[in-house]
Order: C-alpha cells, then sequence, then structure tokens
C-alpha cells in the first residue's frame, strides 16, 4: 500500500505556473513589508521562549503566565533588537497570542493619539512608548455594548476640587470585557457620561490609573478581576479580559481626553467644531486594523487545508494503488478554493481600506469631514464582511481536514477559538451592517434629492442603467470580463438598497420600517460590501504586476472570488433579475473550470503567504508535508500520555473492574 509521503509537496510545488517569490511580494505589499515580515517572523520562530505548542494543555493560571513571560520577552528583545514600531508591531503578531500588549499598542495608545489634545499627548505618550504604564480600553459595560449611548459609568465635574469623579452607579455599569483589564493594566481610557452642572453632556474618554505602580494593586475605590475563563482551550484565554467597578473615583480634570470637547476650570463644556461622532474614533482606526488581520486569520486556515488536502489520500484505487488526493475532488475545490481566493482578495481590500482610512484622517487633520460616514461604513461594514467569512471559513477548513482537523494539533481549533470573537468585539457584527445599511439609505434618499454619490457609492450614480440593465452574459467566457462581472455586483446591491429605501417610506416613521426592514437591510448591506471587494480586486488585476504569471494567477482568484458570490447569493441576484437563471447556469461553468486551473497553483498559492511553521502552529500544514509522524509524535506528547497506565486507575477504573467481575460469578 503506498501512503502519502512528503513528496507530495514537493511535487505540488514544481507544478507551480507562477513566480512564487513575485506573489510573496504582492502579498506582502512591498519589498520593504516583505523583508520586515520574514525578518520577524524568523526572529519569533527560532526563539525557544515562543514556543506556542503546549497552549492547549495549560491550566488557565499557568496559560496567562506563561502569556505575562512571552509578553516580557517580547519587550525584551524588541529593547535589545532596538526594533522600530513597525517591526515591533510583527514581532507581536507573530508571537500570536493574545495578551495586554494588544490592547496596550492597538487602543490604549491610539486612543489617547486620536481624543487626546497635544498636551495630553505630550504627557501620556511617552509613558505608554516607554511602558512605564500599562493601558487598555474599557467601553463596553455589563449591561451594554452594542448601545454606545446606553453606557452608565458617570464622569461629574467636581468644580470645587477641579476633578471628575468616576462612578459606577449599579451592577450593570461595571465595565466588563476589556482586555488586559482583569489583572494587568495599570491604566485604562474608560468611557463614561461626561456630568457637569447638573447636566449630561455624552459619552468621552478618561484615562483612569487603576493599579499602584508600586506594588500592583488596585487604587482606593477600585474593585477589578478577570470575567472569567473563555470559549476553548488555550485561545483566547491568554487574556485578561475583565471588569472594574468605579466607587466614586476622582481624577484630575485634564485626564478627560479633550481634542473634541473641553470642560474648563469652571465647569463649562465646551465643544469643538467637530461631529460627535469624532469620539467614536478609536473604533473606526480598530475596525480597519481587524480587516486587514482577517486576511491574515483565512489565510493561515487555508495554508493549512490545502496543504493537507495535497497530502492527504483516499479511494480512487482500485488495486490498493496510489490513491487520489483529496485536493483533487471537485467537492473539496469548491469548498476551499473560493476561501483561497477571499483570503487574497480580503488581503487586499484590507491594503485599500488602510489607504482609505489615512486619506479621512489627513482630511480630518484639515477639517474636512465629509468624507467621515463612508470611512466609518466602510470600515463597519468591512470589518463585519471579513471577520464573518474568515470565522466560517476556519469551521470549514477543519471539516476539509477530516478528523484530523478536530485535534487541537491541527491549530484549527485554537485558531477559530481566538478568532471568532472578532464577529463581536469592535462591533457586533449585524449591528455594523445596519449602520452601513443606514448610510445605503440616505445615500439612495440623496439620489432622489439630485445629490451625486461619492466615493465607494459612486457605482450608484448611475441609477438608471442599475435598474434596468440585464447582464450580457452568453458564455462562461463572458463571466471573465471585469465589466460583466462588476455590473452584476453593482445591479444587485443598487437594487436590493432601493428596495429597502423605497419599502421604509411605506411606514409610518423611518424608524419603524428600518427595524420592520432590519433582516433586508442587513442583506443590502452585504451586497454593497461585495461590490467593494470586488471592485477593489478588479482593480488589484488590472495593474502592472511583476513576476512571471503573478497576474495570471490573480485575475483567476479574482474571478473564482467574483463567480463564488454569484452561486452563493444566486437567490438574489435571481430575483432582483440582474441575471437570468441561465447566466447563473454559466457563471457555474466558468468557476468549475477556474477550479481546475488553480489546482496545479494551489501549493504554491499558500507558499506564497510565507509562514514559517511556528506561526502556522499545525501538523497538518506543515511545510515539508510530514504530517503523519508529526501527528504521531504531537499525540506522544499530550500530558495524557505521561504515564502508561493513566492516574485514576486504582481509584476508578480497578473498582469498575473488580465490580463486573464480582457480578459475572453471580
Ligand atoms: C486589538 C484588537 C482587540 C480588539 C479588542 C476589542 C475591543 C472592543 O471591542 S472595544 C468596544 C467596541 N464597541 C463597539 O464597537 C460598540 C459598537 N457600537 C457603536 O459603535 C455605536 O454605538 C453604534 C454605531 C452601533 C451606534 O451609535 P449611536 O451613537 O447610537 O449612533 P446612531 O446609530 O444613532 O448614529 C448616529 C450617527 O453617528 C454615525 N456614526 C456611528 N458610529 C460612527 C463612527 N464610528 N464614526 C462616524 N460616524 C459614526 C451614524 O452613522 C449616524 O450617522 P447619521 O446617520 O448621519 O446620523
Ligand atoms: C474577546 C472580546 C474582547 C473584547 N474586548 C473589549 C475591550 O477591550 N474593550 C471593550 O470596551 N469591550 C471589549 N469587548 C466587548 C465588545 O466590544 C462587545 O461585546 C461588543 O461590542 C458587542 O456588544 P454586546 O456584548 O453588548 O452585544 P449585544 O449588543 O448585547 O448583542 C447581543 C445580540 O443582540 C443583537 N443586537 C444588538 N443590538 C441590535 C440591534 N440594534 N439590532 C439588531 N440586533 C441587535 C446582536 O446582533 C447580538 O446578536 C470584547 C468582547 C470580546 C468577546
Amino acid at each position: 500500500m503506498v501512503v502519502a509521503s512528503v513528496d507530495n509537496l514537493a511535487d505540488e510545488r514544481s507544478k507551480a505556473q507562477f513566480d512564487v517569490g513575485a506573489m510573496k511580494i504582492v502579498w506582502a505589499g512591498s519589498k520593504h513589508v516583505f523583508d520586515v515580515t520574514d525578518r520577524m517572523a524568523r526572529i519569533v520562530a527560532s526563539d525557544p521562549e515562543f514556543r506556542k505548542d503546549n497552549r492547549t494543555t495549560l491550566g488557565r493560571k499557568e496559560l496567562f503566565k506563561n502569556t505575562l513571560r512571552k509578553m516580557a520577552h517580547v519587550v525584551k528583545r524588541a529593547n535589545e533588537l532596538r526594533l522600530t514600531e513597525e517591526e515591533a508591531s510583527k514581532l507581536r503578531f507573530f508571537v500570536d497570542e493574545p495578551g495586554y500588549l494588544d490592547l496596550h499598542w492597538g487602543m490604549f495608545v491610539p486612543a489617547i493619539k486620536g481624543q487626546g489634545t497635544e498636551e495630553q499627548q505630550e504627557k501620556w505618550l511617552p509613558l505608554a512608548s516607554r511602558m512605564e504604564i500599562i493601558g487598555c480600553y474599557a467601553q463596553t459595560e455589563l449591561g451594554h455594548g452594542s448601545n454606545v449611548q446606553g453606557l452608565e459609568t458617570t464622569a461629574t465635574f467636581d468644580p470645587k476640587t477641579d476633578e471628575f469623579i468616576i462612578h459606577s452607579p449599579s451592577l450593570t455599569s461595571y465595565k466588563w470585557w476589556p482586555g488586559g483589564l482583569g489583572k494587568v493594566s495599570t491604566h485604562v481610557v474608560v468611557y463614561a457620561r461626561l456630568v457637569s452642572g447638573g447636566q449630561e453632556h455624552g459619552i468621552y474618554g478618561f484615562i483612569v490609573q487603576l493599579r499602584s505602580l508600586d506594588d500592583h494593586t488596585p487604587l482606593p475605590g477600585i474593585i477589578i478581576g478577570d470575567i472569567g475563563t473563555k470559549f476553548g482551550s488555550g485561545a483566547y484565554n491568554t487574556m485578561d479580559n475583565g471588569f472594574v467597578c468605579f466607587n466614586r473615583v476622582r481624577i484630575p480634570r485634564n485626564h478627560m481626553l479633550m481634542r473634541f470637547c473641553q470642560v474648563t476650570r469652571e465647569g463649562n463644556v465646551c465643544l469643538s467644531d467637530v461631529p460627535k461622532q469624532m469620539v467614536y474614533g478609536t473604533m473606526v482606526y480598530v475596525r480597519q486594523t481587524i480587516v486587514s488581520d482577517a486576511s491574515w486569520a483565512l489565510s493561515r486556515a487555508v495554508c493549512i487545508a490545502v496543504r493537507y488536502s495535497a497530502i492527504r489520500r483516499q479511494f480512487g484505487s482500485q488495486d490498493r494503488g496510489i490513491e487520489t488526493q483529496v485536493l483533487d475532488y471537485k467537492t473539496q475545490q469548491s469548498r476551499l478554493f473560493p476561501l483561497l481566493a477571499s483570503a487574497y482578495a480580503f488581503r487586499f481590500v484590507g491594503e485599500w481600506l488602510k489607504w482609505l482610512y489615512a486619506d479621512v484622517t489627513e482630511r480630518l487633520q484639515a477639517n474636512d469631514f465629509s468624507t467621515l460616514p463612508e470611512a466609518h461604513a466602510c470600515t463597519a461594514g468591512l470589518k463585519s464582511l471579513t471577520t464573518s467569512v474568515t470565522a466560517d471559513a476556519i469551521e470549514e477548513c477543519r471539516k476539509l481536514c477530516g478528523g484530523h482537523g478536530y485535534l487541537c494539533s491541527s491549530g484549527l481549533p485554537e485558531l477559530f477559538a481566538v478568532y471568532v470573537p472578532a464577529c463581536t468585539y469592535e462591533g457586533d457584527n449585524v449591528v455594523l451592517l445596519l449602520q452601513v445599511a443606514r448610510f445605503l439609505v440616505k445615500t439612495v434618499s440623496r439620489l432622489a434629492a439630485g445629490k451625486k454619490p461619492v466615493g465607494t457609492t459612486t457605482y450608484m450614480g448611475n441609477a438608471e442603467h442599475l435598474m434596468q440593465c440585464k447582464s450580457s452574459a452568453s458564455s462562461p467566457e463572458d463571466w471573465l470580463k471585469p465589466s460583466v462581472v462588476l455590473e452584476a455586483f453593482e445591479a444587485r446591491a443598487f437594487r436590493l438598497a432601493v428596495a429597502c429605501a423605497r419599502d421604509i417610506s411605506k411606514f409610518s416613521t423611518p424608524e419603524a420600517g428600518f427595524a420592520e426592514l432590519s433582516i433586508d437591510l442587513v442583506e443590502a448591506a452585504i451586497a454593497h460590501c461585495e461590490v467593494i471587494v470586488v471592485s477593489r480586486f478588479i482593480e488589484k488585476v488590472q495593474q502592472d504586476i511583476p513576476g512571471d504569471g503573478v497576474k495570471e494567477q490573480l485575475q483567476i482568484l479574482c474571478f473564482i472570488y467574483a463567480l463564488h458570490l454569484i452561486h452563493k447569493h444566486s437567490g438574489e441576484f435571481l430575483s432582483t433579475g440582474c441575471i437570468t437563471p441561465e447566466q447563473a447556469t454559466l457563471a457555474n461553468e466558468q468557476l468549475r473550470t477556474l477550479y481546475g486551473q488553480v489546482r496545479p497553483n494551489a501549493v504554491s498559492l499558500v507558499d506564497a503567504f510565507n509562514y514559517t511553521d511556528h506561526y502556522l502552529g499545525s501538523a497538518l500544514g506543515r511545510y515539508d508535508g510530514n504530517v503523519y509522524a508529526t501527528l504521531y509524535a504531537q499525540a506522544l506528547r499530550d500530558p495524557l500520555n505521561d504515564t502508561v497506565v493513566p492516574d485514576g486507575y486504582e481509584e476508578f477504573i480497578r473498582p469498575v473492574l473488580k465490580q463486573t467481575m464480582r457480578l459475572s460469578r453471580l
């Protein structure tokens, strides 16, 4: 019997029809980013302190202490190697362990940068940069997360002492969930209702010291702790998501982040001439980073599933000879290749979103707020779309790996458990899609008033055409024309948005219509977000892309991405009359052909992610394909195999066996 061998992957690599090195640069974004990323990944992979293969077997306390050790080592290495901010952030990324540093650098520092005045930045950022203080971001409460306006924590100005009093008036007002809060952070940006002169003035951020810098004990008036063990083994349990109750804790007035709203010594509240939503700026920033992260998590799962599918063989042999690689089954391809294509799609849309965010930031600094609603809709919508798809895709990759995918040594269960809360944090995905829908309905109603849509809604300006057009696809090849594909996506999105706007107007109030039609609104929002991803991917493959065959591979992936969505949402494309059933069949035919074209390149397309075996953390996804020996070696290392006769034998197995023997003698 011939069994799968490690040569499978070498064979696969020899079939590649493109320059993998050049694709690595495209994936990374530039030669510079590739070099930094590659170097940081290797530093982590070669350092035994960053070992992570025992994580799922550790108890919570041991696990957490292990994370603290790793975080301290990250800081030490970053200092020793004099890493730049870019390098240090990559180093943390490849350590691949949720920990307080994520919140310190990912939310606390950005909140101060975005919401603090220049003086506040000058005071706090050096302390944070040198890690003389450790910070986190406390917005969510036990009773409210999505509804930020419903937060209960108060920050009441006391003009007698020139201080704010931070107070948690009820159990439901306890801050609940902030990462890094439970056990580590010394400081926090707390979001609270500003009260001055007996009046409420909305939600703002306040810097509060939580713990003594001498002995780490909570400061007076602060009750603080961890909220408990979370989903999955290892996974997000390395993080001390925490709770805190403030019992009239006093902070100096200048600890309120005052970039957009100032409270004077007398207690007067002066709003700057900027939209009040600027206070939500940190969320917009983080949502944008989450879109980029989605492509990393998705590509990691896909890399494992593609390599393993090339190694794994089942059936297909009459004479016990060589069997079929499961990657050759069309059903496997139809489940896996759209995910591979989505990984590339999310990578490119993530890069574009970074650009959009930089653009809006520049405009805001020049007091141009015109693109803020669009930036909010794009970051919210793409965060929702990419995290939902990625979470589902990781689970699909687990199933694509059959039984072995369910083992922790596949890396997939822990990846899923770590990743899935991305659908919830930084805004529940449905709540965020409803924000996009709100923006779309507004855009549609402005069209009627003759206002020209801009940015990602520019296509809606072509309203008459989009409402009437019928797809011209009359052969499978027609589905490889960017204009044909884009028109179908734009027409579907526009018609769904217009139908929602029209139906809302039939209700007594827009609010009532919005609430009743929210299911349709969410679908319209997804359709719009898919227009963004598809059009950015098409734009990308229309650019000059160096490297033999690289552009051709990206074109194949681009059309797989678009056509699999047409298949997935065929009900919507058909019911809106954008395509006919015959055209849907042609699109499917083309999709099957594209699967055949990507097949010989699949392993090389995941090699282009350039992941180290350390980062993948998977017996199934190893670069060398040595799957079975690794699975066996890891099984032997399981704590349960420390002894041949298990602990508990004398107490619990032997008595059962004895009892059974006694009974059988009766
Ligand atoms: C390093 C990564 C680790 C991750 C760790 C996780 C951290 C966290 O989870 S932190 C907590 C994150 N929490 C959330 O994301 C909460 C989600 N909720 C919200 O963002 C908001 O409350 C809301 C957007 C869902 C609703 O806000 P609300 O004030 O009630 O707003 P309205 O729906 O009435 O909208 C008013 C107006 O404001 C616009 N808008 C809302 N958000 C933003 C924004 N971020 N930027 C710009 N504009 C925004 C909204 O579109 C409305 O506009 P109009 O329609 O023009 O009135
Ligand atoms: C791992 C993790 C880390 C986190 N880290 C932080 C942190 O560092 N700092 C911080 O402040 N917070 C943090 N959070 C909290 C997080 O931001 C909130 O959990 C999130 O915003 C969702 O809010 P919620 O829990 O109130 O959900 P809810 O709003 O209670 O959602 C429950 C359900 O209600 C639905 N729903 C709610 N409102 C609507 C609506 N208007 N229309 C339709 N459906 C609706 C949702 O779709 C969902 O299905 C973290 C959460 C997790 C899981």
